[in-house]
């Protein structure tokens, strides 16, 4: 078995304790279920904006402890002073350290859209991350059948948040792609052996038809990339470690921004 499915497994049994412990109305009823989304598309097209979608992660499956001191309100303010376009928040705790509470103080420090970036199966999910004023989902091809992507993408476009479908291959995205999205993110990286290559996103920018907007993710780690993704039509680049592995990431994010 690979980290990708125990990682379905164990959400499978984390959702089903989640919906025992908060029901539907009691999200319904969160602060900040009423706040109407951003619109990640207006941000990560605005011209003042970089593009860059900066994450915050502490851990991963793959390189183990990332970070353990940051804080989430500094760092994401960092990100978006340097000119992040959108933030990415890892909700997932047992693989990736993350929490909904980390999701809930970015938002309260943030005017910029927010990925709730976790691995979703699940309607009930995308109505947690409307509860914790979440912008933006992302919908993994490699984990969902096209019938779900559909019906997740149109849930989620129902609540107002936007939609990111994230491929990692030609045959994903062929059996995956449909009207209920809003962009398309290639992970350069292999969820299913962690190999990285930069090239994945190189070989399917021109099968991205042009309605979506074309994002890349992972293993970003200089200025130049980002000129040569832009070249070939990428609009937004998903940053996660690169600025996490340091000791002070918004110095990081501001170092890099400097160069682009
Ligand atoms: O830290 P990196 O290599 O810059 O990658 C960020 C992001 O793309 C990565 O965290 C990611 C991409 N898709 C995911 C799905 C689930 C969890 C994490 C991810």
């Amino acid at each position: 078995m690979n980290i990708l499915d125990k990682i379905v497994i164990r959400k499978q049994e984390e959702v089903a304790l989640a919906k025992q412990s908060i029901s539907v109305q009691q999200l319904e009823a969160s602060p900040n279920f009423d706040r109407t989304p951003l619109v990640f598309k207006d941000f990560i097209l605005a011209e003042n904006r970089t593009g860059i979608i900066s994450e915050f992660k502490r851990r991963s499956p793959s390189k183990g402890l990332i970070n353990g001191t940051a804080e989430v309100e500094t760092v994401t303010k960092a990100y978006n002073e340097a000119g992040a376009s959108a933030l990415s928040v890892l909700t997932d705790t047992d693989f990736f350290g993350g929490k909904a509470e980390d999701l809930i103080a970015a938002r309260a420090v943030n005017q910029i859209p927010i990925l709730r970036k976790d691995f979703m199966i699940d309607e009930y999910q995308i109505l947690e991350a409307k509860a914790w004023g979440a912008d933006l989902i992302l919908l993994i091809a490699s984990i969902l059948t096209p019938q779900q992507i559909v019906q997740f993408g149109k849930f989620a476009q129902s609540l107002g948040l936007s939609v990111l479908l994230e491929v990692h291959d030609l045959e994903e995205l062929e059996r995956s792609i449909c009207p209920n999205l809003d962009a398309i993110g290639v992970n350069n990286r292999n969820l299913g052996n962690f190999t990285v290559n930069i090239q994945t996103s190189f070989d399917l920018a021109d099968k991205i038809p042009t309605e979506f907007l074309k994002i890349s993710e992972s293993a970003i780690d200089n200025p130049e990339v980002i000129r040569t993704l832009k070249k070939v039509g990428y609009n937004g680049f998903l940053i996660g470690e690169n600025f996490m592995k340091t000791e002070d990431p918004g110095q990081a994010i501001r170092d890099f921004v400097g160069k682009l």
